[in-house]
């Protein structure tokens, strides 16, 4: 399998983060064609806080859905187009990341399950859940170049999520992302590396990176991780592509050889406590 990240620093207008993937894209040529192309988490509405909301789309045939199901047309890739809002009967916006395939054709919708209600010591309080809908299905799909399971940044922190993908013998997780550049420095590579290894799958993850003009700084570092823990690729600074080709064979034997899938049990807890 041929991969393709894209790390950006998207700003606010879903016109301007467009025209930039335009771009991007259309520097790849013919590379493009049947390969993954990963982009990053918000990739066209970053940063938009209450507004989030307000501009998401029906959950078929919204205006920027239609852009991108083309720009997979166009290049003839499998485009994972991370998170754009899509409207929740609630009032709040699902996360939803889309994988369009080469024709066009929409293959999957995931939403963000674990939304990121958090402090971090960046000067920034994060509340997704106020305008995000948290969505209730995993996804894994069946392509012409391999087997796909998505989630979406946050949810990395979560490990059972990817045992529920790997069971289901994915290949590869996209993970499109937005990580803080505090956490990011903390525990971005180690949290990637992490489910490669446990799940013996291709961590394929497409940051934002930079300053987003709203005084938010993220941390970059695309990534492609393989299921033995190594990277493979990563762009530690600065917008631009991560590429690799994915030898996709190699995981069965992998799987064979340390079966650590099949290992897996839950024992129970018991609790001591010491006299006092
Ligand atoms: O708000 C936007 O425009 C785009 N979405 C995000 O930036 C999201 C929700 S605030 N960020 C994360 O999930 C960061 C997780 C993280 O950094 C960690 O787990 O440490």
């Amino acid at each position: 399998m041929k991969c393709h990240l894209l790390q950006l620093t998207s700003q606010h207008s879903p016109q301007y983060n467009f025209s930039r993937i335009q771009q991007y894209l259309q520097q790849l040529g013919s590379d493009s064609h049947n390969a993954l192309v990963v982009l990053p988490e918000a990739c066209l509405h970053f940063g938009q806080g209450s507004r989030w909301n307000q501009q998401a789309e029906p959950c078929n045939g919204g205006y920027w859905q239609l852009q991108l199901a083309q720009l997979a047309q166009t290049h003839h890739c499998y485009l994972v187009a991370g998170t754009l809002p899509v409207s929740a009967e609630d009032g709040r916006a699902y996360a939803s990341s889309w994988l369009f395939g080469p024709n066009g054709q929409g293959l999957a919708r995931y939403d963000k399950v674990h939304l990121f209600d958090a402090e971090v010591n960046d000067g920034s309080r994060y509340q997704e859940s106020r305008d995000t809908h948290p969505g209730q299905y995993l996804r894994v799909i069946d392509t012409a170049i391999g087997r796909i399971g998505m989630a979406v940044c946050y949810d990395v922190r979560f490990p059972l999520l990817f045992q529920q993908l790997a069971a289901e013998q994915v290949d590869v997780v996209v993970l499109p992302s937005a990580f803080t550049a505090t956490t990011g420095a903390a525990h971005w590579q180690t949290l990637l590396r992490a489910r490669a290894i446990e799940n013996q799958i291709f961590m394929v993850a497409a940051n934002q990176w930079g300053c987003h003009g709203d005084g938010r700084q993220t941390w970059g570092q695309s990534m492609i991780v393989d299921p033995w823990g190594q990277i493979v690729a990563q762009l530690p600074q600065g917008e631009g592509w991560v590429s690799a080709e994915l030898p996709l064979q190699d995981i069965a034997q992998l799987r064979i050889d340390m079966p650590v899938l099949h290992h897996r049990r839950v024992a129970t807890v018991e609790r001591i406590k010491e006299d006092s």
